[in-house]
């Protein structure tokens, strides 16, 4: 027999050393973490790290779009190179013009010959005379002006025309180097290349361009969790996303992603990997392992790769604080935090600023909307915060509103619509202060309607159809109480809820404060759900398949949080019993599905459409009612009108159904 339960007289076996010498190695991280201010550690960093941009290479024209101008170009010739008719006419000379009118009609004899584009002059334009000339062709010698061929009469017999008005000196000339002359600047140093730009430099004649070269940085994930998008997710382990989004974000700021994948948390594999990395690359960034768990590797190898090492480890910001700034052999190597919410913000606070500088791209435009915060938003002392927030319209300008999703979300970076941050010396900020939020990206505008509350597909569905009409949602999942607080609040148009009163027994209405009012939405069956094929369950009613599991001590159960109504539920079929998981109350009905899919559980309260999305046998017990809560008087916005009318359409109610909900919104 192997492992801790071995018999305890035995020398430890070697899994056993293996687990005090995890679990002691950890221990001693403690002493790693020595937590600097942002500022200093930003400071640390640049004074290691030149941030400046890196050497220029020549590339062709054709692989010259993003790329950044590395020195100014000034254009060889002069563009147009001729001066050249503007329009199809004869080229003659204005002064041959003078006084023309109907009635005295200037001829002038043609030259014999037709300047298409392309053809040099023979012949000049001697006074009296004039060429046929195409939009394009080169002004011959002596012509200072075009006709336009409608404004003349041809004579075919005597070849000469007929012109009736004075022609303008210069008239339909456009004049060599009028648009770019030899010698003159024409793009600047550092400019982003677009197909606008391609085109000067073509027009110049030239075929390749000075550009900086894109700093290549290598990219690595480390995690005995992680599995590539694409393989099957085995159980306990989860999606590399940090990878694939600090990939993206390198090639937004600049940068050419050299993706090296996933590393197992091993110390001689994870060194392997580095060393790696560090050859060839400019920078090394990877995500994980830098905090104090046993499995926390990257930090440890980074202190034997050469010097300095390691500048910072620690950072009193949040989310963000294990980032580990290093660098070995000449390299800087970035450790973000593995939390993906934490990793992003990191990555834009200290690797991008590096990574634009490399790439000669000048510091990311950051642009702040001044808003208030509805609501009291704790943060930790000591630590800046910087909470991801969406905004909305509130009853006196933007509201900043908090997502409620943590670190480890993966959402929160393209929900929000930026951040913003809470002083180290605060422990939070009082509802109705002003913040400043750092506006994420240049296209984000408002939403038309902002709705807080209960996740459905249902509404998901309903929102694509109301982009169809033209308005944007933002949706923001806390919960049905919390939908309602927010709407009580003022911070959003629509709380989507579905809540039992206990004492009326009825959902949603009796629970809305005065002005407030209820557009019925639709209906979702509720029931127990448990694995196919659980004896304690098949062939038997809810009831009676929960008083067979309540009779079997191992059988394990997960409730939902107080408040919700599916608790309700959940409390009358338990009439008072506390069996094992009662305390497991997660806030939604994929959380109590997924517990019982994978075995964590046995059973649980959840809606239909989800049990069937998760392949677990449904006992119906009754239809939950989810509606929609609005402030009266609001029911007049446009957007809100659309939306109050989809309700009632019937695409929605067809929509709807198939989803497997039941649509009340006609009945209205
Ligand atoms: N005892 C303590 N535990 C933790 C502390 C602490 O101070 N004491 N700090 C917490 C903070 S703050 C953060 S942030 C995290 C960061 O920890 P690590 O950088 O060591 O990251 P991991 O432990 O490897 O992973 C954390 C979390 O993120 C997931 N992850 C990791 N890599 C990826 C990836 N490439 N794609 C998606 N998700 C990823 C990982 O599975 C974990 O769930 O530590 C706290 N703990
Ligand atoms: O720094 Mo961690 O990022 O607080 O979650």
């Amino acid at each position: 027999m192997s492992g801790p339960q071995g018999n305890p007289q035995d020398a430890p076996d070697r899994d056993t050393e293996d687990f005090i010498r995890r679990l002691a190695a950890a221990a001693r991280q403690e002493q790693f973490l020595t937590v600097v201010s942002r500022e200093d550690a930003l400071a640390a960093f640049r004074a290691a790290v030149p941030h400046a941009a890196l050497a220029p290479e020549m590339v062709p024209l054709a692989q010259a779009l993003g790329r950044v101008l590395a020195g100014d170009v000034a254009s060889p010739i002069d563009v147009p190179p001729f001066d050249r008719a503007l329009v199809d006419g004869f080229a003659l000379r204005a002064a041959d013009t003078e006084g023309a009118a109907p009635s005295q009609p200037r001829r002038l004899a043609l030259n014999r010959e037709i300047l298409a584009c392309g053809v040099a002059p023979a012949l000049p334009v001697a006074p009296g005379t004039a060429t046929p000339i195409a939009t394009g062709g080169v002004i011959p010698r002596g012509a200072d002006a075009v006709v336009m061929v409608e404004q003349t009469e041809f004579d075919e017999a005597s070849l000469v025309i007929d012109v009736s008005a004075p022609v303008r000196p210069g008239q339909f000339v456009g004049y060599a180097g009028a648009d770019m002359a030899l010698g003159e600047t024409v793009l600047r140093k550092g400019l982003t290349i677009t197909a606008r730009e391609i085109g000067m430099l073509a027009a110049c004649g030239l075929a390749a361009v000075p550009v900086v070269r894109r700093p290549r940085v290598a990219i690595l994930s480390t995690g005995d969790e992680l599995v590539a998008p694409g393989s099957p997710l085995r159980p306990g382990a989860i999606y590399d996303s940090n990878g694939a989004i600090v990939a993206a974000s390198v090639a937004e700021n600049g940068g050419e992603p050299v993706a090296l994948g996933i590393v197992r948390d091993d110390e001689a594999a994870l060194e392997e990997a580095l060393r790696g990395a560090l050859a060839g690359h400019d920078l090394v960034v990877l995500s994980g392992g830098t905090s104090k768990g046993a499995g926390d590797v990257s930090h440890r190898i980074l202190g034997q790769l050469g010097s300095p090492g390691i500048l910072v480890h620690g950072v009193a910001l949040k989310p963000g604080k294990p980032l580990c700034l290093a660098v070995a052999q000449n390299t800087p190597v970035v450790v973000l935090p593995g939390f993906p919410t934490s990793a992003m913000f990191t990555f834009h606070e200290f690797v991008v600023p590096l990574i634009r500088a490399l790439a000669g791209l000048p510091p990311r435009e950051e642009q702040a909307v001044a808003a208030c915060v509805p609501q009291r938003v704790p943060s930790e002392l000591g630590r800046t915060e910087f909470v991801m927030a969406s905004l909305g319209r509130g009853p006196e300008g933007p509201v900043a509103l908090p997502l409620p999703k943590g670190s480890g979300s993966v959402t929160a970076f393209s929900q929000a619509d930026g951040f913003f941050a809470i002083p180290a010396a605060r422990s939070g900020l009082e509802a109705g202060e002003a913040v400043s939020v750092v506006r994420l990206g240049a296209g984000v505008r408002m939403p038309d309607l902002t709705i807080v509350g209960s996740h459905c597909v249902g509404l998901d569905r309903l929102v694509g159809l109301l982009a169809e009409r033209g308005f944007t949602a933002r949706t923001v999942w806390v919960g049905s109480a919390g939908g309602l607080a927010a709407l009580r609040r003022g911070e959003c148009d629509l709380a989507a809820m579905h809540l039992l009163d206990p004492e009326t027994g009825r959902y949603n209405a009796p629970l809305l404060d005065d002005g407030m009012r209820l557009a019925p939405g639709w209906r979702r069956l509720q029931g127990v759900v448990f694995r196919e094929g659980d004896g304690r369950f098949e062939g038997r009613s809810a009831e009676a398949g929960i008083a067979a599991a309540l009779a079997e001590p191992d059988s394990v159960m997960v409730n939902r949080n107080a408040g919700s109504g599916t608790r309700l539920l959940v409390d009358g079929l338990l009439k008072g019993a506390r069996p094992a998981g009662f305390w497991n109350q997660p806030r939604s009905h994929n959380a109590v599905a997924a517990a019982v899919a994978q075995g964590r559980a046995d059973w649980g309260v959840a809606i239909a459409s989800v049990a069937k999305a998760y392949g677990l046998g449904f006992r119906p017990l009754t239809e939950e009612h989810y509606d929609f809560a609005y402030a009266g008087g609001t029911e007049d916005r446009p957007a809100l009108a659309a939306f109050l009318s989809l309700l009632g359409a019937l695409e929605t109610a067809a929509a709807l159904e198939k989803l497997g909900f039941t649509p009340v919104g006609e009945a209205r």
